[in-house]
């Protein structure tokens, strides 16, 4: 496939690609299909990341053995149960129930053959890098923590020097990112700890997650000047009192665990919200409905926004049972929203607001420079690269309606990033995304998904089908397993 080439010196325009070929070459790159219809189809999600790591880590800590049932397979889910399992915590994986024997009760005592240092490799998962510093603090050995080179950029400060303060051993060299080395103590005590988690809602998390272990519970409060993706935090308060562990969430910022035991018996994961968004967002770029089953009445998932969001920039919502249904018109609307409750969905609504009739401002999202890659930067960067309008300020982006044309769209490691390229090249012909296969830190067949949702109405804006889609407008949703 000849999607990369440019057709002369100085034109960002790819050359003409041949309609009949996979739309994934050998190098990776998406020709991203064009909707040459009005899409009917009904996505089937896979389970929530965020969800699938915070019960394997409470069922890790756990007193007796719990299954995690409806878990997403995807590499951040992937590196929590390879995580768990070096630890001590044996994560089997039977389909999407996993099963997971806890660590034994007692940390293992310094100079027996158990006291060697593990390791951890967190990927690019903010999950993995946040949530597990202070479960291995726990086990009273030298854990040490790496990732993926970008990973190693993350901030992971606050939850290193919150750890020192409780009496953990972290060997940073002061960088305060990966790569690092915890050696909890014999005791882990807790009590209080002071954190300013206006770089990530992850450090409120991680700490809260393991805080039942620790000796004398934790109180934590947060100290920094705004505090994004609050509902994570809800999401993680949640959980643990599922657990039967007894959390005081009554005072802003601050947050209380009791000391107890962790119940992880069996534990259910609801389909992944932010990830169901570039679905959504495809039935107002290329009109007619896209369905969501399994949509909960009530969650703590930001992707509980999208509804509202999407009615905002032009959609029609509706939910019938437990399905979701978005339809659209092509038309869409430009909208000003603060997102700091939900930046995980920032990529998805900055490329539906390339597509818009009218400017989108949105707010509130500094800390998102912080994800897999500076997203205010990449986003900014790669709709200009299209002949958009895209401007970074100081928490956010404002994206002015112009002409696109068909580009290469940079991914930088981004989930994220890899579909809102698809997404705009549903409109816009000729649009590459690049290494399309980094979709797989959450959803690893987002191709799949995506052609099986386009059916028929798919093409490379050429007015040739693809034929690559099931044709029945139904994703089998499924995630590839390992
Ligand atoms: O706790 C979680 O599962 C997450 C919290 C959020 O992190 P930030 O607060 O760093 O945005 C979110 O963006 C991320 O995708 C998942
Ligand atoms: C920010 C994200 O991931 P992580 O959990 O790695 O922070 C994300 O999935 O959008």
């Amino acid at each position: 496939m000849t999607s990369t080439a440019s057709t002369t010196a100085g034109d960002p325009r790819p050359a003409p690609r041949d309609p009949s070929a996979h739309p994934v070459g050998a190098d990776g790159v998406l020709a991203a299909p064009v909707a040459l219809a009005a899409l009917d189809a009904t996505v089937d999600v896979p389970g929530s990341k965020s969800l699938t790591n915070r019960y394997l880590v409470l069922a890790a800590i756990a007193e007796a053995p719990g299954v995690v049932r409806g878990a997403l397979a995807s590499s951040d889910t992937l590196r929590m149960a390879e995580a768990l399992t070096a630890l001590g915590a044996p994560v089997d994986r039977d389909g999407s129930d996993w099963s997971v024997t806890p660590f034994p009760a007692a940390p293992p005592s310094a100079g027996t053959s158990a006291a060697v240092p593990a390791a951890v490799h967190c990927g690019l998962a903010g999950t993995v890098m946040r949530f597990l510093p202070p479960v291995a603090a726990l086990l009273g050995r030298p854990v040490r923590f790496d990732g993926e080179p970008p990973a190693r950029v993350r901030p992971m400060g606050p939850v290193l020097r919150a750890l020192e303060a409780l009496g953990v051993r972290v060997e940073d060299e002061g960088r305060g990112t990966l790569p690092f080395t915890v050696t909890g103590p014999p005791r882990l005590r807790g009590g209080h700890v002071d954190v300013d988690a206006s770089g990530s809602s992850q450090f409120v998390s991680g700490l809260l997650l393991a805080a039942a272990r620790f000796e004398d519970g934790l109180e934590l409060r947060h100290t920094g000047p705004t505090l994004p993706s609050l509902p994570h935090i809800e999401m993680t308060v949640a959980v643990l009192r599922e657990a039967g562990v007894d959390v005081d969430a009554s005072r802003p910022g601050i947050w209380r665990v009791a000391p107890g035991p962790v119940r992880g018996r069996d534990l259910r994961v609801e389909p992944d919200l932010s990830n169901a968004a570039p679905f959504l967002c495809a039935a107002l770029v290329a009109g007619g409905t896209v369905r969501v089953p399994g949509w909960p009445e009530r969650s703590t998932q930001p992707g509980m926004l999208l509804p509202e969001l999407l009615t905002a920039m032009g959609g029609v919502v509706e939910r019938d049972g437990e399905v979701l249904a978005v339809t659209g018109t092509g038309a869409v609307h430009g909208i000003d929203v603060d997102l700091h409750e939900a930046g995980e969905l920032a990529p998805t609504i900055a490329a539906l607001a390339t597509l818009a009739d009218s400017p989108t401002r949105l707010r509130g999202i500094a800390h998102i420079r912080g994800h897999e890659t500076d997203r205010l930067l990449a986003l900014a960067t790669e709709i200009t690269r299209l002949g958009g309008r895209a401007e970074q300020t100081s928490d956010g982006l404002v994206i002015t309606p112009a002409p696109l044309h068909g580009a290469r769209f940079e991914t930088y490691h981004d989930h994220r990033m890899a579909t809102a390229g698809a997404l705009i090249g549903l409109r816009v012909p000729g649009v590459d995304v690049v290494d399309v296969a980094t979709t797989g830190k959450t959803l690893p067949d987002f191709v799949g998904m995506w052609l099986g949702m386009l059916g028929t109405a798919a093409g490379l804006g050429t007015g040739a089908g693809l034929g690559t889609g099931t044709g029945t407008g139904t994703t089998p949703g499924a995630p590839t397993d390992g």
